[in-house]
């Protein structure tokens, strides 16, 4: 045997070793915490235990999903590999949250092909085809054929609505607006403009994501229900924000919760630090919304308020912080200098700009493991469709500021244990 080949046969059985080992981590941790075995059994676990064993699983987790991967990929090989068809997985996903298909029938229930397509409106040997694709890659199961029943996937689309909304923003604006974006380029190769995007072709129009949005604005409400479920997601938590700042350092400074939707970092932050104070801004439809959900006994330290961001007008002159969450990745810098800027007159000395985004490593050697780089690129990715804009490296970052005023001084990133996503500081040193 070859050189080549014995090492490929030794690494599969290295991938192996290694997947074992970490199993046994994830399968000790579950017996000593008293969790049920991991399962997608209608009443299996939820994705509860993985948020809460953060971040002391994190590593034996992503190694688990990498290295099955890893595994699969290579027994499948390079042709079989290139010709796996994802798209038609990904049609069968479409069609199972547009025709609300974990809707047709209650949880404790089954229900057969007909049943479900008489409850969906579609035809019976779709509902059939869509299914059995569903049941091969983890949603419902058929115990007997022709029998539908729920797994766990389709009964947490039933009972969180959110995760329902989260796939069919995922299917009705993200995928259409994937399936452009190679037009898109085509058509404006060199664009920063947010309404030149995959997106806007697929919707036939010249509005930018969020300007489409405030036109239609249930599509809206369903987008920032879907941003929620990031909430839930591990490496999003923003309780990375609220643990990974020494935010007491404000005082009883405000903070201005730029872009902000219904407050959920500014309502974290305001229960953990009594002394400061908050005002969330976003655009009206969306401030609306905040304020009714708001707890009552935070109404004297966080307030909601209409504006655009690229006014230049801050209302909130003389804050001690500005911060931003998941803004710039929407923007390209064209206009996240443009949002920077408008901030200028409303700022004293020693202000803080404080953004929680992504900062890319340079490299693929600095993600934590090849899923947390697949969650990275794939968001990547998902700017530039939606938004013509970009996920940012440290130096973009640093250039970002530099090129929207000499007087912002670039204190660096910090990714706080656990998190995805990083704090990026600037202070400002004008007068
Ligand atoms: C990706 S969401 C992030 C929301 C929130 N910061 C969070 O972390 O959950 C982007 C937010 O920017 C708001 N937005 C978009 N354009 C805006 C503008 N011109 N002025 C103010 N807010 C805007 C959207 O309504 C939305 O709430």
């Amino acid at each position: 045997m070859n050189m080549m080949g014995s090492l490929s046969t030794s690494h599969i059985v290295e991938l192996a070793n290694r997947i074992s080992a970490n199993t046994a981590i994830i399968d000790n941790y579950l017996e000593t915490h008293n969790l049920p075995p991991l399962s997608f059994n209608v009443d299996g676990p939820t994705n509860d235990w993985i948020h809460d064993a953060q971040p002391e699983m994190a590593a034996a987790r992503d190694a688990v999903i990498d290295d099955t991967e890893e595994l699969g990929r290579l027994v499948t090989g390079p042709r079989d590999h290139i010709m796996n068809s994802t798209l038609h997985r990904l049609s069968a996903y479409q069609v199972i949250s547009r025709f609300r298909l974990a809707h047709a029938f209650p949880i404790d229930k089954e229900a057969t092909f007909a049943e479900i397509a008489a409850a969906s409106g579609l035809r019976k040997s779709v509902t059939r085809q869509v299914i059995r694709l569903g049941v091969v890659n983890g949603y419902f199961v058929e115990p007997r054929p022709g029998v539908v029943a729920h797994n766990v996937t389709t009964r947490m689309l039933v009972e969180n609505p959110g995760l329902q909304d989260y796939l069919e923003v995922l299917f009705n604006e993200s995928l259409p607006a994937s399936a452009h974006t190679a037009e898109a380029l085509a058509r404006y190769p060199l664009t920063e403009e947010p309404g030149e995007t995959g997106f806007s072709l697929a919707n036939n129009c010249n509005d930018g994501f969020y300007d489409l949005f405030s036109k239609y604005p249930a599509r809206g409400l369903k987008f920032q229900t879907a941003m929620k479920c990031y909430q839930r997601s591990s490496g999003f938590d923003s309780r990375h924000i609220i643990t990974g700042y020494p935010w007491e350092e404000f005082g009883s400074g405000t903070v201005v919760d730029i872009g902000g939707s219904h407050g959920m970092v500014s309502i974290g932050l305001a229960q953990k630090y009594p002394s400061l104070s908050f005002v969330v801004q976003d655009l009206e439809a969306i401030i609306e919304g905040g304020r009714a959900n708001l707890p009552a006994e935070l109404a004297a330290r966080v307030k909601f308020m209409t504006h655009d961001f690229f006014k230049e007008d801050q209302p909130i002159h003389g804050a001690a912080v500005y911060f931003y969450r998941w803004i710039f990745h929407n923007w390209s810098d064209k206009y996240s200098v443009r949002i920077l800027r408008s901030l200028i007159p409303a700022l004293k000395t020693g202000a803080k700009v404080i953004i929680n985004d992504y900062v890319l490593p340079s490299g693929k050697s600095g993600f934590k493991s090849r899923v947390a780089e697949k969650r990275a690129r794939g968001m990547d990715l998902c700017m530039a469709e939606l938004f013509n804009s970009q996920e940012r490296e440290l130096d973009d970052w640093a250039n970002l500021f530099k090129l929207a005023d000499s007087r912002f001084e670039f204190k660096g990133a910090h990714q706080p244990d656990g998190s995805e996503m990083s704090l990026i500081v600037a202070e400002w040193k004008g007068e």
